[in-house]
């Protein structure tokens, strides 16, 4: 082994404040974080002390060593990641994950496992449809996937307090003529009445005055309000389209949203009630659905730490004008994003949706927190069997951006083609990546936005030096070695060209990092020896015939060597298998 290089920190040398986020813009005419966003010293030490620490780098030719141990143990390599490998090579491996809402149309366990060979990573219950215990069964049938081999995370998606939901009483869509005058009510009564929408919560027109319009799903209709008659709103069609089931509305006065002032908590007694089920089933993600600000997902982290001893990660939806208001404080308490564009294309004009998107992208990817693009990316697939080109661009351009995830939503959960679907979102995606990759497109992002802004900066630097070294050198793959998950994801944050592969001894941690871009995670022993598991998993990969002799492993690792010392070592290492 040639050590080419050696560098030692202490943490009292590194810089402790966060430089603030130089990404000055706004969305929708609005400034979306503050110019000041520092950490303290305090907070460092607290939570990312580093007593003694190591950083090394070093260049080495694998061998055998004679001191080798057996290989005993398991790879935990999942039989997607293993298929693909075999038949594509590393570079082969799609790195944008794939989100699928699961409900009637692919809820059984042949449809789910057509799904999970397809390549879903995480699938998605919607706490808003079904009973209890048909989530229950969806759960159950994902866990015997995972046993079967497969590694597909858990999230459960709040109903949230979604006040503005209306409901024409029918099973599929009615159409509103132009001139017609319709009746919103809050009175309760079963079945279809004509021109009668029934709207799901009493006060949804409270502060709503005559003249005011009333949009439908984004513009699939409006109405103007005409009379109120007490809490009910007579109205007159003047954009005619059509309603649909649970349709959203929005108000508008002179051209701009009316806010609501309902004052009702992010997280009704019901989501409560789903919480505590995700819980008890074990699931790895809650995505928080209108979230307003930090607050909620603060409360809701602090309730999951004192709840449940694993991990259970928050993702903030951003589906709202509020949530965009406050996006860099939402992202940066939450331990992930969702951009809701359903709901946010009923409160932001659609032509918005495409730079807001690029920008929350870019937050999180500054604040080190995986992003979900969802909703329409297929939507005609619910009922055609090929997508439209639109559509593929609008995947390719999610993909362009590095969104770490991509989300199906009625087309896997109600449409006739979901398993089809997923192969489009997988075959665009992979295209779209090697593209980006054949063109360099790495290389035209701006790296200086991601240079030591986090808190943990000898990771951070480490992360971002790997990552170049591993483009630099074409080498065939990213190994870490990662007890919390941390550095697989720093990593991931640098978008590099080959696949990481993430070893974590966390069952929690693995079925987590399931949502970052590129990281392949794997559930495998870890010994406070760097160097034995550095080995042992390289000749378990090799012994399965997925790597081969010439074959170049950056390996990063982050694993406090030994329990009898504190010493952090934390060290960049190019292998080329022997
Ligand atoms: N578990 C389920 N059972 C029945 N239908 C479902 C289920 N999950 C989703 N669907 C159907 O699939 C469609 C798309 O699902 P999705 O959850 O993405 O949309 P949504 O209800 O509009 O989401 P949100 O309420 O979070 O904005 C829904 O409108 C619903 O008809
Ligand atoms: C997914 C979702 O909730 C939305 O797009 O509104």
């Amino acid at each position: 082994m040639a050590v080419v290089g050696d560098l030692a920190l202490m943490c009292n040398q590194i810089i402790t404040k966060r430089p603030s986020l130089d990404l000055k813009k706004s969305v929708f005419g609005a400034q979306i974080w503050s110019k000041k966003a520092y950490f303290d010293a305090q907070k460092l030490k607290k939570g990312q002390s580093r007593v003694g620490l190591k950083a090394g780098m070093q260049l080495e030719v694998l061998e055998r060593s004679s001191d080798f141990k057996s290989l005993e143990g398991n790879l935990g390599l999942d039989l997607v990641t293993e298929r693909n490998l075999r038949e594509k090579g590393f570079l082969g491996l799609r790195k944008t994950k794939l989100v699928c809402t699961i409900g009637p149309a692919c809820c059984s366990f042949e449809e789910l496992e057509k799904l999970a060979q397809g390549g879903m990573n995480v699938a998605r219950l919607n706490m808003c449809h079904n009973t209890r215990d048909w989530h229950k069964d969806v759960i159950r049938k994902i866990k015997k996937l995972n046993e079967k081999g497969y590694c597909v995370s858990l999230m459960i998606d709040t109903e949230g307090n979604q006040i503005n939901v209306v409901d024409h009483g029918a099973p599929s869509s009615v159409k509103a003529e132009d001139g017609s005058i319709w009746h919103f009510t809050t009175e309760r009564f079963q079945g279809f009445l004509p021109l009668t929408v029934k709207a799901n919560h009493q006060g949804f027109s409270e502060g709503i005055q005559v003249g005011d319009e009333v949009v439908i799903d984004g513009g699939m209709a409006t109405f103007k309000v005409v009379k109120k008659i007490g809490k009910d709103l007579q109205c007159k069609c003047i954009d005619p389209g059509l309603l649909l089931p649970r349709a959203k509305l929005s108000f508008w006065r002179n051209g701009e949203l009316v806010g609501n002032n309902y004052e009702l908590p992010t997280l009704s007694m019901k989501d409560w009630s789903d919480i505590e089920f995700g819980i008890s089933e074990g699931i790895e993600f809650i995505a928080l659905s209108f979230v307003k600000s930090a607050d909620a997902i603060k409360h809701l982290k602090n309730y999951l730490s004192d709840k449940s001893s694993r991990s259970i990660k928050v993702l903030a939806k951003i589906e709202s004008v509020e949530s965009l208001q406050k996006l860099e404080e939402i992202v940066d308490a939450s331990d992930g994003i969702m951009i809701a564009r359903g709901d946010l294309g009923v409160e932001i004009p659609l032509e918005e949706i495409p730079t807001v998107q690029e920008t929350i992208i870019e937050v999180c990817q500054q604040l080190n927190k995986p992003v979900i693009v969802a909703s329409q990316l297929l939507e005609s697939m619910i009922e055609y069997p090929i997508p439209t080109q639109a559509e593929v661009a609008d995947v390719s351009e999610a993909v362009r951006q590095y969104a770490d995830a991509l989300m199906l939503s009625g087309e896997s959960a109600i449409g006739s083609y979901g398993e089809k679907a997923l192969s489009v979102l997988h075959t665009t995606s992979t295209r779209m990546e090697s593209w980006s990759r054949e063109e360099n497109m790495q290389s035209f992002r701006d790296q200086n936005r991601l240079k030591l802004s986090l808190l943990d900066q000898i990771a951070e630097q480490i992360c971002n030096s790997a990552s170049e070294m591993a483009n630099n050198l074409g080498l065939d793959a990213i190994f870490v070695y990662t007890r919390h998950g941390q550095m697989a994801s720093l990593l991931s944050r640098n978008r590099p060209n080959p696949p990481i592969f993430a070893f974590t001894d966390d069952k929690n941690i693995r079925m987590s990092l399931n949502l970052h871009w590129g990281v392949t995670p794997l559930l495998t022993d870890l010994s406070d020896d760097m160097e034995a598991n550095t080995e042992r998993t390289i000749e378990l990969i090799k012994s399965k015939g997925l790597i081969k002799e010439g074959d170049t492993v950056l390996v990063v690792s982050d694993i406090i060597p030994s329990a009898a010392t504190r010493t952090v070592f934390q060290s960049i290492q190019v292998k080329t298998v022997g």
